[in-house]
């Protein structure tokens, strides 16, 4: 049994995701078990230093060390705070922060694919420093290196947690993106067969709209109450589906560079001739994400899953929630912890899952998810100072 700490801020940037887990066992025999799991928001001003540069905004390197050094403080921070109750963990998977991700671009039939790019900051030498435990960080660039998409990288991990002898399951993260795992029955060459994708905004637009609604007031629509006392408005969202992404065979990954600040003011542009009231434009937001889940299973998958079960922070969202069955029409919408593993913590389990991998030598993609030629090891190791 080998005592890790995962920790992951996603592209909600709404703090730090902590998880102390035990795991044992490598693929097919792989168990994990969450002995604490904890969310730790980060500081006001160094969240709106974050959000500032995912939607853009230009810095200088001084700003961007000092981006690096505070990430990387409330990384290691998270680190100690999640296991003061428990033995020490003797590693660290640390996916860090996203402040900035370039798909593989097309370049034309009978052309390569342009190269992407990925940064996340709160580098894993620094938390492996302040920490004493050794640090697994930059699990993305690998997979990068050699064509892939760099993401989704949980995939592989659903595969050997939540796979099915008999059933095909969609698992599907609701964060501030959201993604997919198409996981087949568990036979034949079933994980070749293993499909992912990032489907498209999760929260990020649902979150921007509300700051907007609420002139920064609130940051969600908890439980989707709001949304709920509205009606969508089917012709945007009919509208809004027609655009590029939605249409992009996998492999696919996106980011608030698309699904972020000027997607939503042009959401807000296209809704003024429907003089919309706040909870119809919320509803027809979130009608979107549901829509956008569901077009991509009906669009990409080789057949429709016998049951989804929804992760992170949105599957919280009851509205979207019941949207989602709503579009699925027979095929039951639950969430991973009613099969045992949890919703809010799973992408920080994840990673702490892929640290072990990579200290065990064994690959963390899915190249049939991320878009890579093949398996590779992922993630940097920096061993603590003896
Ligand atoms: N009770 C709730 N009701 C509605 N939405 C919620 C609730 N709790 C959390 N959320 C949503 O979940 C978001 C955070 O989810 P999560 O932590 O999974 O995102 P993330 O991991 O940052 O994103 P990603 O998976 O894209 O990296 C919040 O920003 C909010 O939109
Ligand atoms: C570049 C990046 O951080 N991508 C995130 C984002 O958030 C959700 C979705 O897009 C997913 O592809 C990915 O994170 C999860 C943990 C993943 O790699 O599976």
């Amino acid at each position: 049994m080998t005592r890790i700490i995962g920790l992951i801020s996603g592209t909600s940037v709404d703090g730090i995701d902590a998880a102390l887990v035990d795991i044992s066992g490598t693929d097919l025999d792989l168990k994990v078990e969450l002995l604490a799991g904890q969310t730790y928001p980060y500081p006001a001003e160094l969240r709106d230093s974050i959000l500032a540069v995912c939607a853009g905004k230009a810095i200088s390197m001084a700003e961007l060390a000092a981006l690096d050094d505070a990430i990387a403080f409330s990384f290691a921070q998270a680190a100690q705070n999640i296991q003061t109750a428990h033995q020490p963990a003797i590693l660290i998977g640390s996916h860090g922060q996203t402040v900035y991700h370039r798909p593989p671009q097309s370049q034309g039939i009978g052309k390569p694919q342009s190269l992407g790019y990925t940064l996340q900051l709160g580098r894993g030498e620094l938390i492996a420093s302040l920490t004493g435990i050794t640090t697994v960080s930059n699990f993305r660039v690998a997979d990068i290196a050699i064509g892939g998409h760099g993401a989704p990288l949980v995939p592989r991990v659903d595969a050997f947690l939540l796979s099915h002898p008999e059933e095909a399951r969609c698992i599907q993260n609701l964060g501030g993106i959201g993604n997919v795992a198409y996981i087949p029955p568990r036979r034949d060459n079933w994980l070749e067969k293993m499909r992912g994708w990032d489907t498209g905004p999760g929260n990020s637009l649902l979150d921007l709209a509300v700051e907007h609604l609420t002139n920064g007031a609130k940051k969600y629509d908890e439980d989707g109450k709001w949304a709920a006392t509205g009606s969508p408005c089917q012709s945007l969202v009919e509208q809004w589906l027609q655009q590029d992404y939605f249409h992009l065979p996998p492999p696919k990954s996106t980011g608030r560079e698309l699904f972020g600040v000027d997607y939503l003011n042009q959401c807000l542009k296209d809704a003024g001739p429907y003089q919309l009231s706040p909870a119809d434009f919320l509803a027809t937001l979130t009608e979107l994400t549901a829509a956008s889940v569901v077009h991509s299973y009906q669009t990409f998958l080789p057949q429709m899953p016998q049951r989804v079960f929804l992760c992170g922070g949105g599957s919280r969202n009851l509205y979207l929630k019941e949207r989602l069955q709503s579009l699925l029409k027979t095929i039951p919408v639950l969430t991973t912890d009613e099969v045992g593993l949890s919703g809010d913590f799973k992408e920080a389990i994840a990673f702490a899952v892929l640290a072990y991998w990579r200290q065990l030598d064994i690959p963390g993609n899915l190249p049939s998810a991320t878009g890579a030629p093949h398996e590779v090891l992922l993630g940097e190791i920096h061993p603590a100072e003896k």
